[in-house]
């Protein structure tokens, strides 16, 4: 279903809690504030259920750190019984390890780790953790667990700029099928840390021109280059970008129950935490999400938008 831009509304991005054991210096925690675990599984997997049925197709999960919710697997099986064929995950793969093979039985198909550097010693300035070889380990174990295709995150700014280029060759030696590189955007509680932004054009073009090919992908309209190794390296480019705002083909439920239509703005929600409250029946509250589904996609709008 398309919003009044004429962009399709085609991806959940479900925040499952603000809980997390790192400490990321830039965190935008989804542009949510607070500290919350989470809505209820069912009331999860009843959005998500509405969401199929208006024509949505894949489904995120993100927090906060998805991993810490001891429901996780649940939940993926729940929204996988739903019929979605692109149920994903972004992490900061601490517990991946462990966990990867169950979640790969459970029903998700690929995940996102952050890996914001390639030593111990920046890896501890940027998240506050010294987990470089865990993640490392997280990843591994991710590969062989068949999560793919697997993404690397790699948030650049001022404490890793110089270390982006070993990123891509230590990116290539563990065998992941892309990275993002992701430009610094000042959102939510990430507000205070954008004076470590650093533009990423100059490594874009770099990129450019070493690349095989160029593809430009229908999310966000970001632009994907295939290295001679084959990985691929998308560009996000994500702040006062009308061109990344006009490919915006999702909508996020936020942990306190409320649709979100978009990351950068508080005033455009649609609260139905007390759908959720309600003692009424399931297909009652399934009704009356369709309704906020309609008019989330009715006020929907990009946040950066072309000057006229
Ligand atoms: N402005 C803006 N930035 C976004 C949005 N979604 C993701 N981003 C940025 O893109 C980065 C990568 O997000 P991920 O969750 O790893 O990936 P994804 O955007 O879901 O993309 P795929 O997994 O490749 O489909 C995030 O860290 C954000 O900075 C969005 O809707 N708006
Ligand atoms: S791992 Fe993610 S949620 Fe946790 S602090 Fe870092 S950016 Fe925030
Ligand atoms: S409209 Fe733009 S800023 Fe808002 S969520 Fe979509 S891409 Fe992000």
């Amino acid at each position: 279903m398309n919003d009044r831009f004429g962009r399709p509304l085609e991806d959940l991005r479900i925040t499952l809690t603000h809980a997390c054991n790192f400490q990321c210096f830039f965190c935008h925690m989804e542009g949510e504030d607070g500290m919350e675990n989470g809505l209820k599984k069912e009331d999860i997997i009843l959005v998500a259920k509405v969401a199929k049925k208006i024509g949505i197709k894949s489904v995120k999960l993100t927090g906060g750190e998805p991993t810490l919710r001891r429901d996780l697997t649940e939940i993926i099986r729940g929204l996988k019984l739903l019929g979605y064929e692109d149920i994903s995950m972004t992490t900061n793969g601490f517990l991946l390890k462990n966990l990867a093979f169950k979640l790969k039985e459970a029903g998700l198909d690929r995940i996102n780790i952050s890996l914001h550097a390639i030593s111990r010693e920046t890896f501890k300035k940027i998240t506050g953790v010294d987990a470089f070889d865990k993640v490392i380990e997280g990843i591994k174990t991710a590969i062989n667990a068949g999560l793919r295709p697997i993404k690397l995150n790699f948030v650049v700014n001022k404490r890793n700029i110089s270390e982006t280029f070993k990123f891509l060759d230590l990116a290539e030696k563990l065998g992941v099928d892309e990275v993002h590189l992701i430009e610094l955007h000042p959102v939510g509680l990430g507000k205070k840390a954008f004076t470590e932004h650093d533009d990423l054009n100059a490594i874009e073009e770099q990129i450019s021109r070493v690349a095989v090919k160029k593809e430009i992908r229908k999310k966000h309209f970001r632009p994907r280059y295939v290295l001679p190794s084959g990985l691929i390296v998308e560009v996000i480019k994500p702040y006062a970008n009308p061109i990344f705002c006009a490919g915006c083909n999702r909508i996020r439920l936020s942990v306190d129950g409320k649709l979100k239509t978009c990351l950068y703005r508080e005033d455009n929600v649609i609260d139905i935490s007390d759908v959720f409250k309600s003692d009424f029946n399931e297909e009652v509250k399934e009704k009356l999400i369709e309704k906020a589904f309609m008019v989330a996609i009715a006020i929907r709008e990009p946040n950066f938008k072309y000057k006229l």
